[in-house]
């Protein structure tokens, strides 16, 4: 199978890019030398370093041809990848880049969790700031609106580290209007600006599995691309900023509501006598099948809860995509409900356990007392 075809089947998604990045390789397009003033800094990389015989990922060849057609200079420093947030999705992502031989500086509020990044190679800088100045490219991966307002724009954080040529990948799950914000502050600078949430949790980061949904900067897209592919399966460019973010809490906001309706159901199994593994079983198999109501089904009927999506950060998404639906009069009461209910499992200190533990909620101990 060819290079090509294997990139159209990988990312189906965005093969219209795929055709413009790979002719590109081969007669510069408009749409790359719009890459050109970011180009300098990034090309010779993929000539250098180990990406080209990256064995998984065959595309990501495909994409270095875009890069290496824009430069033949020799002198040039390779790509540096900065990585801010480390938690259950920034590590694995940070991980997968260093293994593919990217040029790695992390960052993370808790320093320790950067330890073991940088036993892998990476190199650490002791603020967003300073990993913004040191590298072409910067990814974040943070908690909420308010850490990722606040390492973008606060007192040492990524603005004031950025200038033109640099790029900046906000990949954390926040609101439009967050997203806009941070925007702003990084095109203030002359640095470009993605939006980039993804879609997928703790194994699929892992398995450089997830779905980029992304917006803003079109020429940022492209220069990253080859880094996107590696930490992910496919990647969805959205247009303006919001979109990204908004495609993101619809989701989130299905996925939700579908893990409160699986839980009811769940209970409700188990309270009229039959075996809530068999229902697991039947789901499987029917057209309400969904991966994660297998995944997670077998524990859930455990009462077990290992944290792979914390609820905390599922309830977060719920508020964001019901503040989202009140900005368009879109009634969602499905939605409005389920939140209610992660909103219960929080106050019950539930928040750092996964999301599926929001069944706690369903069962008596958890439920409001009521009269006879
Ligand atoms: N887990 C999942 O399955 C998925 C999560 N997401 C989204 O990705 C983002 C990260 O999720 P996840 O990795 O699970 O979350 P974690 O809670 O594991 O990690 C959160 C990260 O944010 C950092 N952080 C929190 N508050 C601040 C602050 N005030 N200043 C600086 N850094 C801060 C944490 O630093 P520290 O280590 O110091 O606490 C940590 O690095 C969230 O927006 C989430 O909604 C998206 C898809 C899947
Ligand atoms: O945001 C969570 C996910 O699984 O996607």
């Amino acid at each position: 199978m060819s290079v090509l075809s294997n990139f159209f089947i990988k990312n189906n998604s965005c093969s219209f890019l795929s055709s413009v990045i790979l002719a590109s390789s081969i007669t510069p397009s408009p749409t790359m030398s719009m890459c050109s003033t970011f180009l300098p800094q990034i090309p010779s990389n993929f000539r250098r370093n180990p990406f080209f015989s990256f064995p998984i990922k065959p595309l990501f060849s495909t994409c270095s041809k875009a890069f290496s057609s824009q430069s033949s200079k020799e002198n040039e420093s390779p790509a540096r990848i900065g990585f801010l947030g480390l938690g259950i999705m920034g590590s694995p992502m940070a991980q997968n880049l260093i293994k593919a031989g990217c040029d790695v500086t992390v960052w993370n509020r808790t320093k320790s969790k950067c330890d073991p990044l940088i036993s892998l190679g990476a190199k650490y800088k002791s603020s967003p700031e300073e990993v913004a100045s040191s590298c072409d490219v910067t990814f974040a991966m943070l908690a909420d609106p308010e850490s990722a307002v606040d390492v973008a724009c606060g007192e040492y954080g990524v603005a004031n580290g950025l200038s033109p040529g640099k790029g900046y990948v906000d990949v954390s799950t926040v609101d439009g209007a967050t997203s806009k914000l941070i925007g702003k502050q990084v095109k203030a600078t002359g640095a470009l600006f993605l939006e980039a949430p993804v879609s997928g949790s703790k194994k699929p980061a892992e398995d450089g599995q997830l779905i980029f949904l992304t917006a803003g900067d079109e020429a940022l897209y492209e220069m990253v691309a080859p880094f996107l592919d590696i930490m992910g399966k496919s990647r969805f460019y959205l247009g303006d900023v919001g979109n990204g973010a908004a495609m993101k809490l619809v989701v989130n906001m299905i996925m939700g509501s579908m893990m409160a309706s699986f839980s009811e159901g769940l209970l409700l199994s188990k309270k009229v006598g039959l075996d809530p593994s068999v229902l697991v079983e039947v789901v499987s198999q029917g057209a309400i099948s969904a991966p994660m109501f297998s995944m997670k089904g077998p524990s859930m009927v455990q009462a077990v809860y290992p944290t792979a999506f914390p609820l905390k950060h599922q309830q977060k998404d719920l508020r964001l995509a019901l503040g989202l639906a009140e900005s368009v009069s879109q009634p969602t009461p499905i939605a409005a409900a389920a939140n209610e209910l992660y909103k219960v499992a929080k106050s019950h200190g539930l928040s750092d356990q996964d999301f599926s533990a929001v069944i706690e909620a369903l069962k008596p101990q958890f439920q409001p007392s009521r009269k006879e």
